[in-house]
């Protein structure tokens, strides 16, 4: 590990479906660099392979071939319990369906990651109050997901995965389900953390005046990625 080295590197990764008509071949030799700071579009068409190369790049799953590196640390074929270690401290994820936790509070929400990757519970509240605010969310930090509504729960995920500081963010469709006006607003506050952070983005969005705003613009074609 150095810290010259990229958030996020992808090399030559490969990932194969076995399915009833036989091997699927999705990613064939996929390449891919994440500079810190840098946030990058990835737009390519339903079913080219977006989301497997976000699980891949998330190290939620492993490569056929090719390697993930994550802080230039060779990550992608680690075991799962190791891959899971790293991916808590390293990388935050946000998720169309924004899959939170429905028994627990926005702000217990935020502060749960932070405590599995060894906060103390003071700190871990503080910061998701902090979060929560600036995603606009003051006053809702005790309702549940049930009682927010579908672009405050996308808000709530938004302040979840930059709970941990994450040096890596993957977003798919991370605007979805919100209004112009409110879109535009939290994916500022979005890009301005992850810059801050010098992290590194992935955001897999069909939106293209989202994707202008960001520093380049990837697609998909027969399993590689290539500029837009
Ligand atoms: N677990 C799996 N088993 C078999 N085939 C799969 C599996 N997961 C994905 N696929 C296939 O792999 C291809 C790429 O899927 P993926 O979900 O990565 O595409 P995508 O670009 O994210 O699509 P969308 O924009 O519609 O979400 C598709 O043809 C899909 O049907």
């Amino acid at each position: 590990m150095s810290d010259a080295a990229p958030p996020l590197r992808l090399e030559a990764v490969e990932r194969r479906y076995r399915t009833e008509a036989g091997e699927l071949p999705v990613l064939t030799g996929a390449d891919l660099v994440l500079q810190a700071g840098e946030i990058v579009a990835l737009v390519a068409p339903s079913g080219t392979g977006k989301s497997t190369l976000l699980h891949l790049a998330g190290l939620l799953e492993r490569p056929d071939g090719g390697e993930v590196f994550v802080e230039g640390q060779a990550a992608g074929r680690l075991p799962d319990d190791a891959r899971t270690a790293i991916r808590r401290s390293t990388i935050g994820f946000v998720y169309q369906f924004h899959h939170l936790l429905p028994e627990f509070t926005a702000e217990e929400n935020v502060v749960l990651p932070q405590l599995a990757a060894g906060a103390s519970r003071a700190a871990a509240r503080e910061r998701a109050r902090a979060l929560l605010e600036a995603f606009g969310l003051h006053g809702r930090e005790h309702h549940r997901p049930g009682r927010l509504s579908g672009g405050e729960q996308q808000r709530v995920a938004i302040a979840r995965a930059l709970a941990n500081a994450p040096r890596v963010l993957l977003a798919d469709e991370p605007t979805g389900n919100l209004d112009v006006a409110t879109s535009d607003r939290v994916f500022a506050e979005l890009l301005d953390a992850v810059r801050r952070h010098g992290a590194a983005a992935l955001v897999a969005t069909h939106n293209p005046d989202l994707a202008r705003r960001m520093d380049r613009i990837v697609t998909l074609r027969e399993g590689r990625v290539v500029p837009a």
